[in-house]
């Protein structure tokens, strides 16, 4: 079984496998039985379950693997080079100098993760080598143009080298290494938010926030955040909140008809 995106392997372990049920009927008492193409699948995953994970390989090497290809699968989408982070050394940095270089060409933005593709270390790897190539413009001039991508959470993902190699085995590779208390530092200087916590619970957010930012006094959030505080000009976007939500399927027909409903007591 491979799991290459063409038949070229498979066409050869077809023959050999119908050619060998042959050979059983033919020689041997043995009777043979099938199951319906699901079950048979389910049954193929529990006696080989460690194939469950697909292994993208290469599929630029074999000539016929090549031959059978259509033009948009050309190797020409696959990075000459990949920038495998960590994170917080400077990838960003490095990432912009090489895109001043005008035979340099980097992948296109992704809509979730910006200038990253992270294909090889996490689920993106489940959505195929179409995918993954997808992200890669058509080089202008093959010979000259080098693609490549960068993402940083390469360098600690346990599955990224074996992914990488068994696609892009001829990539180059760039990392880059810093004294580990800087990187732990600039981590320091980032406070992550849960975005979720942040609307149910935005006073213990905000407390956390103080203690990043070391601001003094102390404001109390849980206090200025209740809806019965309608002084303050947070206490009057509480209660328009509350009351958007409460009359929302009547006058709020739009994200934006939301948004300008709850700035209101701050516009007039
Ligand atoms: N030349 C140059 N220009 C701008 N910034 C530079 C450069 N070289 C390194 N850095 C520092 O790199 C740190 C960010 O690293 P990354 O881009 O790898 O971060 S991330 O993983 O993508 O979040 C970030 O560090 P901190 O400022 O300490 O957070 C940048 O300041």
């Amino acid at each position: 079984m491979t799991h290459l995106s063409n038949y070229g392997n498979d066409r050869l372990g077809l023959y050999t496998f119908v050619n060998l049920a042959s050979f059983v009927q033919s020689w041997t008492n043995l009777k043979l039985q099938t199951l319906p193409p699901v079950q048979l699948a389910h049954k193929y995953f529990e006696l080989f379950s460690e194939q469950k994970d697909p292994l993208w390989q290469n599929p630029c090497d074999d000539r016929r693997h090549r031959d059978i290809w259509s033009r948009e699968k050309t190797c020409d989408h696959l990075p000459k080079f990949i920038v495998i982070g960590p994170q917080k050394t400077g990838t960003t940095a490095l990432y912009l100098f090489l895109l001043m270089h005008p035979s340099i060409i980097s992948n296109l933005p992704s809509p979730k993760t910006f200038e990253e593709v992270q294909f090889f270390n996490g689920n993106n790897y489940h959505k195929g080598i179409d995918w993954y190539m997808s992200f890669f413009p058509t080089p202008s001039n093959i010979t000259t143009d080098i693609l490549f991508e960068k993402s940083a959470n390469y360098f600690h993902s346990e599955d990224a080298p074996k992914r990488a190699s068994s696609l892009i085995p001829k990539a180059k590779i760039i990392t880059i290494l810093i004294d580990p208390s800087d990187r732990a530092y600039s981590w320091y200087q980032l406070l992550i938010i849960d975005g979720q916590q942040l609307r149910s619970d935005p006073a213990s957010i905000m407390d956390e926030v103080q203690k990043f930012l070391g601001v003094s006094p102390h404001y109390n959030y849980s206090e200025a955040l209740t809806a019965s505080n309608i002084a303050s000009p947070l206490g009057k976007l509480l209660k328009a909140s509350k009351t958007a939500l409460l009359c929302k399927k009547e006058i709020v027909k739009s994200k934006l008809e939301m948004y300008l409903f709850l700035m209101y007591p701050f516009n007039q």
